[in-house]
């Protein structure tokens, strides 16, 4: 039957049916009798004549985007300037040359934009390696049920291949038996099976078919634990990394890297598995089974080249896309900021100000958001030209050979469905290999955040401490933050059972440094803190924490209740735990005042309470935790004097019984301390009690530390405070700074 064809005719219809897009429409009315008996009319060959034009202007704009997009046109100085992409591409991929009126910020962006695009490049570097890692840790290790899920997908998988496979087999073996020899008009022995089974497949093959459904339903499941379990294992180790680490990362970091982080694991093992395999196993079909080599190095070299010049532009296409989301972050950031800092706005008047730089930032979003569309549809047409090309050569050989004699007909229509089919995985696969390399970028920031040992470790052998007393003693204490800058030297004390010691001296002296290293924020340089005669180095962190309470300087709030951030001191604790410790601090009267009491929303890190109200929940959530030992940042913020006695009466609530560890920026709030320790650039300068202090520079004739500081505060009208707080308790002192007055 091949024997009687003609190429011609064939050929005129297949450009005609290719340029005109019906070729690849599998569900089309293909007569092909009568593409086969007729010969090309006058309007057919206009038809071809037109699609060659379109085709040539085509490839000649593809050209000319392809050498703009490599540069081609860049002659040293002179930019030869190419139409529509002109503007927008000196702008931006000539940012490696920065001017030198760039801001630090922009130039630390373009740094960073500049070692994000040399990690991807390295992406695929162990490529084998990332693979196995993010199947490793994609796979449901010891879940039954979604290990029973995962092989359904794998059966789903298996079973999509056949039906690439059989679709246009069966589409050959349909027009088979319709050309079949017999009477003119009727056909002898018609097998109306081969269309059932043909719209079967073809229907399992549909996105909502019951088989595509299944196979999503039993994806769902597997999806969510890959995310799930990743997102849990990263969020448990970061809550278990050092305050240093946590002071490491960049606002919004650990976050983005999280979501990202476990979205690309999910993403390179759904990729790897779900289309790569199944795209390169079609690909090996075709070529092992359908059509024998000629077929087969046609399908592999254009789907190749094709991905090739996919890949070229996704990479180009990422780059476009990097850089616009920057304009559209700088946009949205100049909106926050600006509505975030409302107050300040109001103050001088620049609300209009602040609308004209928004319209303005809104307007350069817009220029680059149009340019960026023409380099999109520009890319997209150069992939859809380099496909069109292939399936063109495809037709025409295989239009060849049938008129030749050599094939059936029927097997350019399989031929047509196949590469249809293959186009929209061999598509997705560029986009996929793109989105892998991202992957593997987002994936190599989490894994390197997995991998960072918290700075403050534990050591193998680390027991729990044992409090009996709560005795603190500092032993010849050394620390440094780095190298360059002088920390703590040689500071040694001891607070016993109950007493409190508390440090005095001026703002950067490294008071709260002490605290923290009490609370293994950090661990000393040398010498040793020991906690009734244990060194808390040799414990576990966490036992050290549990027995120590921290008031710090500024209570940050989570933004819930006032009950449940009381709560937060110790979780399980009830109601009325809860209250009296509020009472303790000096709160419980004030959130009774509030319209919904202790069911009152704080704010965003407890912006809705005033600054006394916040210090007071901070201790009643401290006071909740009860532990023997107390660390006091004392709040440095003015407080009007009502507030600040209810404050210093919650604060010696809070240290009665306990051995408490005071800063204190307020001298007033720490007389009667047991002790007192005035920090000078790191080093004690001096220590006493309150009345030995100041006695010893009256001895000196007015010369000390802590009285000069006595005096400047008394000055400031702390007095009162000073001396209403002092003559409750202790007279003399009262009279010793008032005549010294
Ligand atoms: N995480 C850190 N990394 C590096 N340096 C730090 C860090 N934290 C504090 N410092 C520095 O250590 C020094 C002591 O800080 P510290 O907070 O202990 O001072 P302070 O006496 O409590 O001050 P203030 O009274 O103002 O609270 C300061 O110079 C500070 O800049």
């Amino acid at each position: 039957m091949g024997s009687t064809l003609t190429a011609k005719p064939l050929f005129a219809h297949g450009l005609q049916l290719v340029s005109s897009g019906t070729l690849f429409n599998e569900n089309s009315n293909i007569n092909i009798e009568q593409i086969l008996t007729l010969a090309p009319s006058v309007h057919e060959q206009v038809q071809l004549g037109l699609f060659m034009i379109r085709y040539a202007l085509l490839w000649v704009m593809g050209v000319l985007s392809m050498a703009h997009l490599m540069g081609w046109f860049d002659m040293g100085d002179l930019k030869v300037p190419v139409t529509f992409l002109g503007s927008f591409t000196d702008t931006f991929l000539s940012s490696n040359d920065e001017p030198a009126t760039l801001s630090a910020t922009t130039k630390e962006e373009l740094k960073e934009l500049q070692e994000e695009e040399k990690a991807e490049a390295a992406a695929f570097q162990g490529f084998w390696a990332k693979a196995k890692l993010a199947m490793l840790m994609s796979y449901p290790a010891g879940q039954r049920r979604l290990q029973i899920l995962l092989a359904v997908q794998v059966f789903f998988i298996v079973v999509d291949r056949y039906l690439n496979l059989m679709v246009p087999l069966q589409t050959e073996r349909i027009l088979r038996s319709l050309t079949q020899e017999g009477e003119s008009s009727k056909l002898a022995n018609f097998d109306y099976g081969t269309v059932v089974l043909y719209i079967f497949f073809s229907y399992l093959q549909r996105y909502s078919s019951i088989a595509s459904v299944l196979q999503r339903l039993s994806r769902e499941p597997v999806e969510e634990h890959i995310r799930q379990s990743i997102t849990l294992r990263f969020f448990q180790h970061v809550h278990n990394l050092s305050v240093q680490d946590h002071l490491d990362f960049k606002a919004g970091e650990v976050m983005n890297v999280m979501e990202r982080g476990a979205r690309a694991m999910q993403g390179v093992s759904n990729t790897i598995l779900l289309r790569l395999v199944p795209t390169i196993a079609d690909v090996v079909i075709a070529v092992v089974y359908f059509w024998g080599w000629r077929y087969g190095a046609l399908v592999s070299v254009s789907s190749a080249f094709y991905l090739m010049v996919t890949l070229f532009t996704g990479r180009r296409r990422a780059k476009f896309y990097r850089h616009w989301i920057e304009i559209d972050h700088s946009s949205h950031e100049r909106a926050v900021d600006s509505l975030t800092n409302y107050e300040t706005v109001k103050y001088f008047t620049a609300e209009t100000y602040e609308v004209s730089q928004y319209r303005k930032s809104f307007e350069k979003w817009h220029g680059k958001s149009w340019k960026m569309s023409m380099v999109y549809e520009a890319l997209d047409m150069i992939e859809s030209l380099v496909w069109t090309a292939n399936s063109l050569v495809g037709c025409l050989l295989c239009a060849y050979e049938i008129s030749l004699g050599q094939r059936h007909f029927g097997s350019f229509m399989s031929f047509i469905v196949y590469i249809k089919q293959l186009e929209s995985p061999v598509d997705m696969i560029a986009y996929y290999v793109n989105d892998l390399r991202r992957d593997f970028v987002s994936m190599e920031k989490l894994l390197k955040i997995l991998e960072k040992a918290p700075t403050v470790k534990d050591l193998p052998e680390a027991e729990t401490l044992i409090v009996t007393d709560g005795e603190i003693k500092f032993e010849n204490v050394s620390f440094q933050y780095d190298a360059n800058k002088k920390g703590l030297s040689n500071i040694s004390f001891t607070a016993r059972k109950g007493q409190t010691v508390a440090f005095v001296g001026p703002t950067g002296s490294g008071k709260s440094t002490l605290l923290r290293l009490a609370f293994r924020f950090w661990d000393p340089s040398s010498g040793r803190i020991l906690i009734d005669g244990q060194d808390i180095a040799t414990k576990t962190q966490q036992s050290v924490r549990q027995k120590i309470g921290v008031v710090p300087q500024d209570a940050v709030l989570f933004n819930d209740t006032i009950l449940y951030n009381i709560n937060y001191g110790r979780v399980h604790a009830t109601r009325e735990e809860v209250e009296a410790a509020a009472k303790v601090a000096q709160i419980h009267d004030s959130i009774m005042k509030f319209k919904d009491g202790y069911d009152t929303i704080v704010g965003e890190r407890g912006s809705k309470l005033s600054g006394g109200e916040k210090q007071r929940l901070g201790l009643a959530r401290t006071l909740l935790k009860g532990a023997p030992i107390c660390l006091m940042d004392e709040p440095s913020s003015a407080l009007d004097s009502a507030t600040e006695r209810q404050m210093q009466q919650a604060l010696s609530n809070m240290s009665q019984g306990r051995t408490t560890l005071v800063v204190a920026h307020r001298l007033s709030t720490i007389m009667h301390a047991d002790l007192i320790l005035c920090i000078k650039d790191g080093e004690v300068v001096e220590r006493g009690t309150h009345d030995e202090l100041v006695q010893k520079a009256l001895d000196n004739g007015g010369q000390g530390e802590y009285y000069n500081m006595w005096k400047i505060q008394l000055g400031q009208g702390d007095a009162c405070v000073a001396s209403e707080s002092s003559s409750a308790k202790d007279d003399t002192s009262d009279s010793e700074a008032d005549d010294d007055e």
